[in-house]
Order: C-alpha cells, then sequence, then structure tokens
C-alpha cells in the first residue's frame, strides 16, 4: 500500500506518530461499525485529502489484520468502499469540485453528492442509510473543532451520528508533511497561495504568501505549504462575524502573549506596539514572554488560541459581564454587544477597578486585557498591578540585568558563552549586535543578583583567556 509504505521509509518521526495515531482512530472505528454504517464527508479541501488516503491506508490494514487480503492488492485494483459525501455548493471554487470529482474517479471513490445544506442533508441521508458514523477531516485549529475529540457525537439539534475525526491533533504542518511525503495530489489553488478553501465569497490567497512581481506589478503567491506559522492558516477567509472589533487584543498566562490581528497587523499594515509594550511591562514585574501570538480578531480565533494555551471550554453569555457592557454603551447596547459578552466558560474571575469602565478577565491563568492602544493597556496593567489579586502577578521578584561588551567574533565567544550557560542554568544570557562590525554586547538576566554578576565575571574571565591566546 503506497501511502502506508510512504511513511514507513519516512524519517519524519512526528509525522510517523501522527500517522499511526490516525491509523489507530480509523481501526478502532471500522471495528466498531460495519463498512455500511460509516461514511466519508469529502470536499476536496486539503484535510479532507489527507483523510481520503488515511482511509484508503486505514481500511486496507484493517483488512489484512482481518485476513481478508493478502497485502499484494494493487493499490489501484481497491474500489473505496465507504460511502462518500460531497456537499456541491454553487459557491464552490470550480477547481475544488473539479479535483473532487477528479480524485474520486482515481481513486476508485462513489461519490455521493448532495444538493443541500449540512443538516439537512444529513438527516435526509441518515433516513436512507444506515450510516452511524462519519469521518471528517476537522483539525484542532478549525473553529468548528472548539469541545470535539476523536469520537464525538454529533451536537444537539444534528441528526445522531458518531463525528469521527482521525486529524483532530494535526498541524498544519502535518498535513502538508503528509501530502509531500505521500506525493499526492492536491487541489491546485493551494499552489496559488489558497491555504484554506471555503466559498468563492469568502476565500482570498493568503497576503502572507504574497509576493510581488516587480515585472509585471501583479501579485504572486507561494504554495500553501510554504506557510510558517500554520496559526495563520485561515488568514485568506473571511471573518463570520466583525462582532467584537477591539475585544481581547491581550492574553497572557504569564509566558505567552496572544494578540488578535487589529487592522491587519499580520499584514504589516500597521506596527504592533501592544506587543513590545505589554512584554516591557511583563518583564518589569518578572515575567518572560516567549511568544507572542497574532490572531484573527474574532471570537472564534482568540478562543482557539487559548484553548491552544490552556485547555479552556466554549465561550458562552456571562451575564455579569453583559451588565457592565451594556452599563458602558447604554442605549446602544445591541445584539452586537451581546456577542462581546461571550466569555470562556469556567471563569474563574472578573477583576474590577475604579480606573477600569469595564472589568478584566481572568480564566484559570490566563489574563485578558481588553485594551485596542497602548494607552489602554497602560490604564489596564496599571489596575492589575494595583489589584495585586492574582498570585501569577504576586510571586515573582523583579530581574536583574547586567551587559557587557567585547570585540570578539560571534565564533569566539560561542564556546565559553555555551560552558557559561551550563555553569549557571538559571540566569538567561543574550547576545546582539547593533551593526555586522560593531562590538558584541552580552545581556545577562537572572532573579539573583550575585549569580547575574558571578556570570559575568565568569564570561570576562573566559574572554580575556581567549584575548590572551589570540594575542599569543
Ligand atoms: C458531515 C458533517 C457533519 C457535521 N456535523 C456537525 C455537528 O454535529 N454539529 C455542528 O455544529 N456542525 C456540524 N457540521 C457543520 C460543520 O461544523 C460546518 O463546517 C460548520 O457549521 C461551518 O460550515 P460553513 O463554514 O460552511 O458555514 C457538520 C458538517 C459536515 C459536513
Ligand atoms: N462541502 C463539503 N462536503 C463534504 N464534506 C465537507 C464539506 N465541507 C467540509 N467538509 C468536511 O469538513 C472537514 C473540514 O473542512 P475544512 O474546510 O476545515 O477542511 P478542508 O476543506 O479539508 O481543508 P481546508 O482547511 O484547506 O479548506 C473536511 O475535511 C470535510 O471532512
Ligand atoms: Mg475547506
Amino acid at each position: 500500500m503506497e501511502i502506508d509504505k510512504a511513511i514507513r521509509e519516512s524519517d519524519d518521526r512526528r509525522l510517523k506518530a501522527k500517522y499511526n495515531n490516525a491509523i489507530y482512530v480509523i481501526q478502532r472505528a471500522l471495528a466498531l461499525y460495519s463498512i455500511e454504517e460509516v461514511a466519508f464527508s469529502f470536499n476536496g479541501g486539503k484535510d479532507s485529502t489527507v483523510l481520503l488516503h488515511l482511509l484508503r491506508a486505514g481500511h486496507f490494514l484493517h483488512q489484512v489484520e482481518y485476513g481478508h487480503s493478502n497485502g499484494d492488492l494493487s493499490d489501484r485494483e481497491f474500489t473505496f468502499p465507504i460511502r462518500t459525501i460531497y456537499f456541491e455548493s454553487p459557491s464552490a471554487f470550480p477547481e475544488i469540485s473539479s479535483f473532487t470529482y477528479e480524485t474520486a474517479d482515481s481513486y476508485g471513490v462513489q461519490l455521493d453528492i448532495l444538493r443541500q445544506d449540512f443538516k439537512s442533508g444529513l438527516e435526509a441521508l441518515l433516513k436512507a442509510k444506515p450510516i452511524r458514523a462519519i469521518f471528517l477531516g476537522v483539525r484542532i485549529g478549525d473553529p468548528t473543532a472548539v469541545g470535539q475529540e476523536q469520537f464525538s457525537p454529533s451536537s444537539s439539534g444534528w441528526p445522531p451520528f458518531m463525528r469521527v475525526n482521525p486529524i483532530l491533533d494535526w498541524s498544519y504542518r502535518d498535513v502538508w508533511a503528509f501530502l509531500l511525503t505521500c506525493k499526492v495530489q492536491y487541489c491546485g489553488l493551494y499552489d496559488q497561495g489558497y491555504t484554506s478553501i471555503g466559498s468563492i465569497h469568502d476565500t482570498v490567497p493568503n497576503a502572507l504568501l504574497c509576493i510581488k512581481d516587480s515585472a509585471v506589478g501583479k501579485q504572486k503567491f507561494r504554495p500553501a505549504y510554504m506557510l510558517s506559522d500554520g496559526r495563520l492558516e485561515r488568514a485568506g477567509r473571511a471573518r463570520k462575524s466583525s462582532l467584537i472589533a477591539g475585544r481581547v487584543p491581550a492574553v497572557s498566562n504569564g509566558l505567552k502573549c496572544v494578540e488578535p490581528n487589529q487592522s491587519s497587523l499580520s499584514f504589516g499594515i500597521i506596527e504592533d506596539q501592544l506587543g513590545p509594550s505589554l512584554c516591557r511591562k511583563l518583564h518589569s514585574i518578572g515575567w518572560l514572554v516567549s511568544q507572542i501570538a497574532i490572531v484573527q480578531n474574532d471570537v472564534d480565533s482568540v478562543a482557539e488560541e487559548v484553548e491552544r494555551r490552556k485547555s479552556m471550554s466554549d465561550m458562552v453569555p456571562d451575564e455579569e459581564y453583559k451588565e457592565y457592557l451594556s452599563q458602558l454603551f447604554g442605549d446602544k447596547y445591541t445584539g452586537d454587544h451581546n456577542e462581546m459578552a461571550r466569555l470562556p466558560e469556567g471563569i474563574t474571575e472578573l477583576l474590577q477597578h475604579e480606573k477600569l469602565p469595564v472589568p478584566l478577565i481572568m480564566c484559570h491563568n490566563v489574563i485578558v486585557l481588553s485594551a485596542t492602544n497602548v494607552d489602554e493597556l497602560d490604564v489596564q496593567w496599571d489596575a492589575l498591578i494595583d489589584s495585586r489579586s492574582t498570585s501569577l502577578l504576586t510571586s515573582l521578584g523583579p530581574f536583574v540585568s547586567k551587559h557587557l561588551t567585547t570585540s570578539l567574533t560571534d565564533i569566539e565567544v560561542a564556546q565559553p558563552l555555551s560552558k557559561i550557560s551550563v555553569e549557571f542554568p538559571d540566569i538567561y544570557i543574550g547576545c546582539y549586535r547593533k551593526s555586522r562590525t560593531g562590538p558584541l554586547a552580552i545581556t545577562f538576566e537572572g532573579k539573583d543578583q550575585e549569580k547575574v554578576e558571578a556570570a559575568m565575571e565568569a564570561i570576562s574571565l573566559k574572554l580575556s583567556s581567549v584575548v590572551k591566546q589570540i594575542s599569543l
């Protein structure tokens, strides 16, 4: 089986682990349900293309395991036995529709075409067929994945069936690693900068892949697999709603910051001022920021990112917060603002302060700051520090920083520095050069002043012995 062989021969250990897990889920589903009771929801997108090939491999391995095949069958002799449904829509990209049909043809997939909306189509299908489980190419970053597991019953209000999500835990990189390793065809739109494909009305190529072709003066895009930050996969998809513009700009659990993309921050149209400002503030009270994430400014994207950082449940309307908003907006308080009152379920505290028109939100170890500019951030930060009601902020002492400069080259300082960083594991050592030929500045940061000074002395000694060796 060519897919199984390609993965086994690859030396990408992460991909192998993801593949094995997905195959395990598929095989469990095939053991739990008969072949007539399962269906595959295929739409020609990259995730469902991955799933198609996983299902081909999973079914093949299942057959071998149960002794129905000796494993010698050529893949093309194999008719794909799982009922496959495609919800065809007039607003689908023609490239996606034709890829879906062509792929089905190539792999012996019999397509059941449904032309209703998802819910009505599934209701009709489940009445007519004994289907009990449906395979979907949903992944954890998708807005619809929130709260789902690899086996998740359909939601209430939907006909009853089991949603089986074998690639739920796959990242954007995993998807591309699989498609490229297995050398399978995918829809050509992904080579034109599309990174996630919805309808023709809400999808454009991902601006992060744009290359300006100066000769012709028109835009060109790199292929989807070149997008380095998979979290921005949906940057080419229009937002479902613009209900909460300006809300929830910064979330920090002490080590990570999430910043919704305001006014196309992520496209470089405006300069990010909140991120650096918040980093400085966190640093001043002893926190290190290890990551800043920029996400779309909508409820789903923020919830997903928070979910990734700290497992937290769905966004639900919060009455107390709604009350604050209605006081703030008075008569202008509309349905849209109701959306703004959606907070993560399991919220632990609303942090009130006289200087804040609306309280800050704290959920477990995540603090949500709702500033839209640096001035507002200052006010919210002061209120947060002032209240000191969170142990997140109180337990840490500030950093002590020292630095020295040297005219030695990077290569000459590399070895002494790595020795010192082993000797002083709790001191953060960094290097930077303001210009390529200028002196190298070495910074030392830590909570214990004596240790910072000891590390600096130790490196000075080591560097001066390098200088002596050079001058000898
Ligand atoms: C086979 C299948 C099963 C689905 N099951 C559910 C479900 O149980 N609950 C739900 O809220 N949406 C379900 N959906 C809808 C998807 O979550 C859908 O992608 C989402 O509502 C957004 O669709 P849109 O982006 O096309 O508007 C299902 C869709 C498909 C194709
Ligand atoms: N029109 C459709 N017909 C059948 N299944 C669908 C349809 N739209 C979505 N699905 C199912 O939902 C899954 C998730 O859709 P989603 O759009 O997130 O992924 P994709 O289309 O496979 O890839 P991409 O994120 O690149 O668009 C699909 O993999 C597929 O299983
Ligand atoms: Mg899609």
